[in-house]
């Protein structure tokens, strides 16, 4: 969700649902057959076809690991000379798709991997398609109308051995995700709600790593707040787990040294209203699909105290949930 690319509504007019680790079924009952041709991409017979929907300019240009640490190194003089406290910084990652790849097995691959992760994969025509696990909550409003939001920062590597209950945070990545906590109570504050329920902050497990993650929650009906989940949705977005702090110069700063466009990347996609519940999450930890390649998105917090290699390694991490998929076929 940039300036080029706007929010999409998807009216649901056919959905299913299933266990995650259940093989997926073309025709009769699950999915239509019509819908094959389309998502699935095999050998070399079909290779001028277009298999699945890509953007019309086609996907953004690699960014060198000099160009990113460079981009780093300005966003942290300006933070230390006290420009702002934390800027979001984002880059990404092309690789080739190996022949034979199958889009609707990679998307199950992906749900039987990281199953508390929101897993998703999109494709309209004319805009592109996404594939994603995200590991982090915008916006969620069960069956009984209870609001929930999280506030996820900080990342280290989930290494043999090591349980989140282990984890031991330095203070930058406390203080990165306390900034995210402050943004969340700050909207709440805006709307002059004050019966939240707030848990946290405790360490989380996403794929290949850990996050600091502190949750947030309050039932509308008994606060007498109906609009609290659109009203919060204007407000959350972008969290400075995505832009930074204050909001409106990191969003500035991002613009003005990101070297891409970020799409869909850092926006928020899910069901809104399914079954009685609203379930948003931010487009985290995913890749958008060109035709014979892939392009990974993700992005780290900076702060006055970032070092940029460190912060180049965390984006790889951060790719690699689900990049994995894609590896035999690294360019
Ligand atoms: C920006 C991303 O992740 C966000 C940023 C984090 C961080 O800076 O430590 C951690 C989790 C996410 O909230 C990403 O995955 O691209």
């Amino acid at each position: 969700m940039s300036a080029t690319s706007p929010i999409n509504f998807l009216p649901a007019d056919l959905y299913f649902s299933g266990k995650a680790d259940a093989e997926l079924e073309f025709g009769n009952n699950l999915l239509p057959a019509r819908f094959k041709p389309v998502f699935q991409k095999t050998g070399s017979k079909q290779k001028q076809e277009q298999a699945w929907p890509s953007h019309p300019d086609g996907l953004p240009k690699a960014i060198t690991r000099d160009a990113f640490e460079q981009t780093v190194a300005t966003a942290v003089k300006a933070m230390q000379a006290g420009c702002l406290e934390k800027v979001v910084l984002s880059r990404t990652k092309t690789l080739s798709l190996f022949e034979g790849f199958d889009l609707l097995s990679a998307f199950t691959q992906l749900t039987q991997l990281y199953p508390n992760a929101f897993i998703s994969l999109v494709a309209i025509p004319g805009v592109g398609t996404w594939l994603g696990a995200s590991p982090e909550v915008l916006v969620q409003i069960d069956r009984h109308h209870v609001f929930k939001t999280v506030a996820l920062a900080g990342t280290q590597p989930l290494t043999d051995g090591l349980t989140p209950a282990d984890a031991i945070w330095r203070q930058k990545e406390i203080e990165e995700q306390a900034l995210v906590q402050r943004y969340i109570i700050s909207c709440f504050k805006h709307l002059r709600l004050r019966d939240y329920v707030e848990m946290g902050p405790r360490t989380m497990a996403a794929g290949n790593l850990l996050h600091l993650r502190t949750d947030y929650s309050a039932a509308m009906e008994e606060v007498g707040f109906p609009e609290l989940g659109t009203q919060m949705l204007e407000l959350l977005h972008p969290t400075s787990a995505v832009g930074g702090m204050p909001k409106a110069s990191a969003l500035h700063m991002i613009q003005e040294l990101e070297l891409h466009d970020r799409r869909y990347y850092s926006g928020y996609l899910g069901p809104v209203q399914l079954g009685q519940e609203t379930n948003l999450f931010v487009n985290l930890r995913c890749v958008e699909l060109g035709q014979d390649t892939v392009t990974a998105y993700a992005g780290a917090g900076m702060t006055p105290d970032s070092n940029p290699a460190k912060e180049w390694q965390e984006t790889e991490l951060k790719m690699q949930t689900v990049l994995r998929l894609f590896q035999a076929s690294e360019s």
